[in-house]
């Protein structure tokens, strides 16, 4: 069987992408030295994957900021207030990226949203009225292109027609139908192009197909494909679905005029089973994903090559395949140099992955599997044993009842005694957590990793970052008060440092959103908490104000999401080993004066089954209940605060309000406001802030618009439950940003306030 790849980290093995591209932003090289940069990668990519042997190599998987938006400025669909600013083609699209704000004019950037159920984040691309769609861009032919000046001959990746137009957003009245005869000469125009320079194969992106899927929906997707498909000429085209399985579209899938259609047999559950009820037509090429893009234990090669086998009975030709795009995992093994050899040994990593690529496809040419040493090899990883188990940590998750997941006064009761605790004015004024990590923040936690300053030193900085932070915040006039989240590389990884259970890397970046990386931690044994984590941070911040200061903490739900777990045992069992070791915590920081604690679960929402069926069985009814664990045994006059990213949970406000926290900020500003609509319509009884201003852009907002927003939400949202708050945590911003910025947010609440 031959190999394909579906698409290759693209930020580099030491993340050279992320450092040049912010180096250009910060105009410290030039476009040209990007480009270089840029160039260098995608080189040393394609050879790669050459060298192991990879026949189907991605191009156009290389992104500076995000595929979704290069897709959209391929396609022309750059709205006219990018466009007005004059700016070169690149610095449009990182307008369109990071927002604009200079001598040229003000935008706001694109919003960004999860893409599927990843910590990727995608720009939505923005289908306003005045936008006419056809191919504008070279981006894929030029990638093609210098591919194969190197000598080599890669399949175009472009996301296909339909997961544009599903993703999409809508502004003016014109809705998906309405763009389809544009959006189909678009993609016809891709194809003769790419048909004109010799293109043998092209890989066009379906995700969405992934989705419940109306007859609506299905019949786009038919309509788009009967019309794509006729421009294809001498160029093969694979449509390439993952993340799940296509149950409700297969057979039309199979009907239109593919070459070779894309299965993920790892996530999508009912892939094997679609394909023995159906078959495969013998004139079609299936490309099976088996090997696994998402987490980064190794293959089970007897598991897979038996998977293989049976594929093989359903279908003539078939290519191994990645289960999603690389994207998801980090590059390579061989920069980890602390990893104990045994345990290393579990572990494939992107560049590890295009091996077991290789190693599968001759395997299989042979048919004697047995005969290979590296099967025998394989065999041998996954007879031992792989986690470190702990009987007490089992026990404790065994022993949890009713009584744990509740707490003792109902909501509205803990309200009215909160109210009298705290004594704080209306739309009190809070951020998020975390300060600007700037340089010397992180620098100072690099000299402490690498040895060169000891950890009383460390923590004196430390400390003295805490105080900076909570001055500065009574300056600013704000009421709830944050340390600042100093001591924190990352909100997970911290927590996983902290954790017995838990492994991490040095190197192992993954993209999370434009230059922006995350480095999970693995999750290789039972966990439990072995010290008090955040507590002498929190009793310090504490100590420096009379305003209540919260204490700060990552959810049980946030820290498995945003980890590799575990494929040993379920994720309900880590979720709660987690929860525990939450709670604990909890109880210190309430133990040691903390009365406001924050339990982050950004990432809630993230891994919300794409299947609606799958909600609650595979999720909601153990994701809900893990936070609450975490707070069951606080007293009723300690608040509980709880955080969420990128939203768009109207779906599930009653599960969330069933969290039973006392308040909740979330991400509201850079997407519409439509979950504050959902609030009120569900009678939500927690506490809100939904975001007033974006602070994944550099962008200051005005105090004018954040008067505005406030006085939208007080139309939806009763004035004693409304809080003032940035969308997200501050690390990713400078300082003189976040103080105009939190400046403007005071003086709006002051001013909305004065109304009320
Ligand atoms: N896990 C996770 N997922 C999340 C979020 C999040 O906060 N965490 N937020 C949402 C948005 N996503 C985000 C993802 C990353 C970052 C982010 O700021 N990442 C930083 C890295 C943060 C980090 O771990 N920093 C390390 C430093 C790592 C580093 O670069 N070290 C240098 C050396 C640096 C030095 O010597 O100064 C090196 O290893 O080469 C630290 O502070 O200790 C980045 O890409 O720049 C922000 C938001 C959704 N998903
Ligand atoms: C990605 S959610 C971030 C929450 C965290 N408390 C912070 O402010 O950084
Ligand atoms: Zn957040």
């Amino acid at each position: 069987m031959k190999s394909a790849v579906i698409g290759f980290p693209r930020v580099g093995k030491l993340r050279e992408l992320k450092f040049a591209s912010e180096k250009y932003f910060r105009g410290e090289i030039t476009k040209e030295e990007l480009d270089e940069t840029a160039e260098s990668l995608r080189k040393e990519h394609w050879q790669l994957q050459k060298s192991n042997g990879i026949h189907y190599i991605p191009s156009n998987d290389f992104s500076f900021y995000d595929g979704m938006l290069d897709m959209a400025v391929l396609l022309n669909a750059v709205p006219e207030e990018y466009r007005k600013l004059g700016l070169d083609e690149q610095d449009t699209y990182f307008a369109m990226a990071r927002g604009y704000q200079g001598e040229k004019g003000d935008v706001k950037a694109f919003t960004m949203k999860k893409w599927f159920n990843t910590n990727y984040h995608y720009m939505v691309p923005e289908l306003n009225d005045g936008i006419q769609l056809k191919l504008f861009g070279s981006k894929p032919f030029d990638e093609y292109e210098e591919a194969k000046a190197l000598g080599i001959e890669t399949k175009p990746v472009i996301i296909g027609a339909f997961t544009f137009l599903k993703l999409a957003k809508y502004n003016g009245s014109r809705t998906a139908a309405d763009f389809v005869e544009q959006v189909v000469k678009a993609y016809e125009d891709i194809l003769y192009k790419l048909n004109e320079l010799g293109t043998k194969w092209v890989q066009i992106d379906e995700p969405a197909l992934v989705m419940d899927l109306s007859e609506e929906d299905i019949k786009l997707f038919v309509t788009l494909y009967e019309a794509i498909l006729r421009s294809k000429n001498n160029v093969k085209v694979l449509i390439q679905t993952y993340f799940g399985d296509v149950r409700d579209c297969y057979r039309q899938i199979l009907s239109l005029e593919f070459d070779g259609i894309g299965l993920d047999f790892l996530e999508g559950k009912k892939t094997a089973s679609l394909l023995k009820e159906n078959g495969f037509p013998d004139n079609k090429i299936l490309f099976a994903g088996v090997i696994n893009g998402k987490n980064i234990w190794k293959c089970d090669y007897k598991k897979t090559l038996d998977l293989l086998l049976e594929i093989r009975k359903q279908a003539e030709h078939v290519v191994i395949s990645t289960s999603c795009s690389l994207l998801h995992v980090p590059y390579t093994l061989e920069n980890e140099t602390k990893l104990e050899a045994d345990v290393k040994t579990y572990f494939a990593f992107a560049k590890e992955k295009l091996r077991e690529l290789q190693e599968l496809s001759i395997m299989t040419e042979s048919g004697d599997f047995e005969a290979f040493a590296e099967y025998d090899n394989n065999r041998q990883i996954f007879e031992s044993e792989r986690s470190y188990k702990d009987k007490e940590v089992q026990a404790n998750v065994m022993a949890l009842s009713e009584g744990d997941f509740r707490r003792e006064m109902n909501r509205k009761e803990r309200e009215e005694l909160q109210k009298k605790e705290f004594a704080l004015p209306l739309l009190p004024t809070t951020t998020i957590g975390s300060f600007p990590q700037t340089q010397k923040v992180k620098k100072n936690r690099s000299s402490y990793r690498k040895g060169k300053i000891d950890k009383e030193t460390y923590d004196r900085k430390v400390f003295a970052f805490i105080e900076e932070c909570i001055r500065k915040q009574e300056e600013l006039g704000l009421d709830v008060l944050v340390h600042g989240e100093y001591e924190r590389n990352d909100m997970v990884e911290f927590f996983g440092e902290n954790l017995a259970g838990f492994i991490f890397t040095e190197k192992a970046w993954v993209q999370s959103y434009g230059t922006r990386c995350v480095k999970p931690p693995i999750i290789f044994g039972d966990i439990k908490r072995i010290r008090p984590i955040t507590v002498h941070y929190s009793v310090y911040a504490q100590g420096l104000t009379k305003r209540p200061v919260k204490g700060m903490l990552t959810g049980p739900v946030t820290i498995l999401n945003w980890s590799f777990p575990r494929e040993d045992i379920s994720l309900q069992e880590m979720v709660y080993q987690i929860g525990i070791a939450i709670r604990d915590e909890v109880c210190d920081l309430e133990k040691a004066g903390i009365r406001i604690i924050q339990i982050d679960e950004a990432a809630l929402k993230e891994k919300l089954p794409i299947r609606k069926n799958d909600w609650y069985r595979e999720y909601l009814d153990w994701a809900i209940p893990a936070f609450r664990l975490c707070h069951s045994r606080v007293k009723p006059e300690t608040q509980i605060h709880t955080h969420m990213c990128y939203s768009e949970f109207e779906e599930i406000v009653t599960d969330i309000d069933n969290m039973d926290a006392d308040v909740i900020s979330f991400e509201a500003s850079r997407s519409r406001l439509d979950i504050i609509n959902a609030l009120k319509k569900s009678n939500f009884e927690t506490e809100v802030g939904p975001g007033v201003y974006d602070i994944h852009s550099p962008r200051i907002p005005t105090v004018d618009e954040i008067t505005q927003t406030l006085e939208k939400m007080l139309e939806k949202i009763d004035k004693n439950k409304l809080w003032v708050n940035p969308d997200c945590g501050l690390k990713t911003r400078g300082i003189p940003e976040t103080k105009a910025s939190l400046k403007n947010l005071v003086k709006a609440a002051e001013a909305v306030r004065s109304q009320l």
